[in-house]
């Protein structure tokens, strides 16, 4: 049976020989990175894709790790006939650059496969996405497939999402954007919600997506109750075009953490 390495305790795996000799000889290795954890994830993922396969290629630092997998995949022959459908523009740069062939949503209405990484998610699987920008792709082409593969490092854990103080992003026209960023602000008084207009560089000009829009951060001092509630509140403010939560989106979550890589499916949740 094989024995995990001294760093990596996988569930399932026996617990690394702990000789004395191993102990005083070998210093311990570094620990994993952020990096690294994100690929295990990726990794894993990617062993749901099966040839033939229409693909939801997801956006960011965690996704591009599957993205490349799936590319060495193809090169070997160990996967053919798949086809990817980027969730931004530079998921469609790096997924040419990994040799997948892409399409879109009109061509292929239904997705087998998303895997995309997220800024947060809760013990339901809901999630926090968008903090690159990309929600509203990711948000069109993950409603279109059967299954919803999250993969994140453990950082992204979190009891409530929107909780922690970091940005729930929301993506607005740019017509009169700061009056919608005024409403977005009133929209939840009792929870100390700041709405800042997303800046960028030495200029500081708006963040334009790449659909044209700009993006709200809004930030919260206190929990902001009822997601679904909340979700809905949001998107009747015209101007609003979607936001960053993915209720009940995700089908499967895969942590990758310092003791190994877990994986949660939705249908095994309580309620
Ligand atoms: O807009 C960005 C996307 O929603 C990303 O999937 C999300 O921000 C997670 O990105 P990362 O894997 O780089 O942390």
């Amino acid at each position: 049976m094989a024995v995990a390495p001294p760093h990596l305790f996988l569930p399932n795996m026996p617990p690394p020989p702990t000789t004395s000799a191993v102990a005083t000889t070998s210093p311990p290795p570094p620990p994993l990175t952020q990096d690294e954890l994100k690929r295990m994830a990726a990794h894993r993922a990617v062993e749901y894709v099966k040839s033939g396969m229409v693909l939801g290629l997801g956006t960011g630092s965690t996704a591009v790790h599957a993205i490349r997998r799936i590319g060495d995949l193809l090169r070997e022959g160990k996967l053919t006939g798949v086809v990817g459908i980027p969730t931004s523009k530079m998921t469609e740069e790096q997924a040419t650059e990994a040799g997948i062939p892409l399409s879109d949503l009109e061509s292929h209405p239904s997705v087998d496969l998303a895997i995309d990484g997220a800024d947060e998610v809760d013990p339901q699987l809901n999630l926090v996405k968008g903090r690159g920008g990309s929600l509203l792709r990711e948000k069109m082409i993950e409603g279109a497939c059967e299954t919803f593969v999250v993969i994140v490092d453990e950082s992204k854990l979190v009891d409530h999402i929107g909780g922690t103080g970091l940005a729930l992003p929301v993506e607005v026209i740019p017509f009169c954007c700061n009056f919608t960023v005024e409403r977005l602000r009133e929209l939840f008084p009792d929870s100390g919600c700041r709405a800042e207009l997303r800046r960028v560089g030495e200029k500081q000009v708006p963040f334009v997506t790449d659909n044209g829009n700009y993006i709200v951060n809004l930030y919260f001092e206190r929990d902001f109750g009822d997601l679904n509630e909340a979700s809905d509140r949001i998107l009747r403010i015209p101007g609003v075009v979607e936001h960053g939560m993915f209720l009940g989106m995700a089908t499967t979550l895969i942590v990758a953490g310092k003791l190994g890589v877990t994986v949660k499916e939705k249908s095994e949740l309580a309620g």
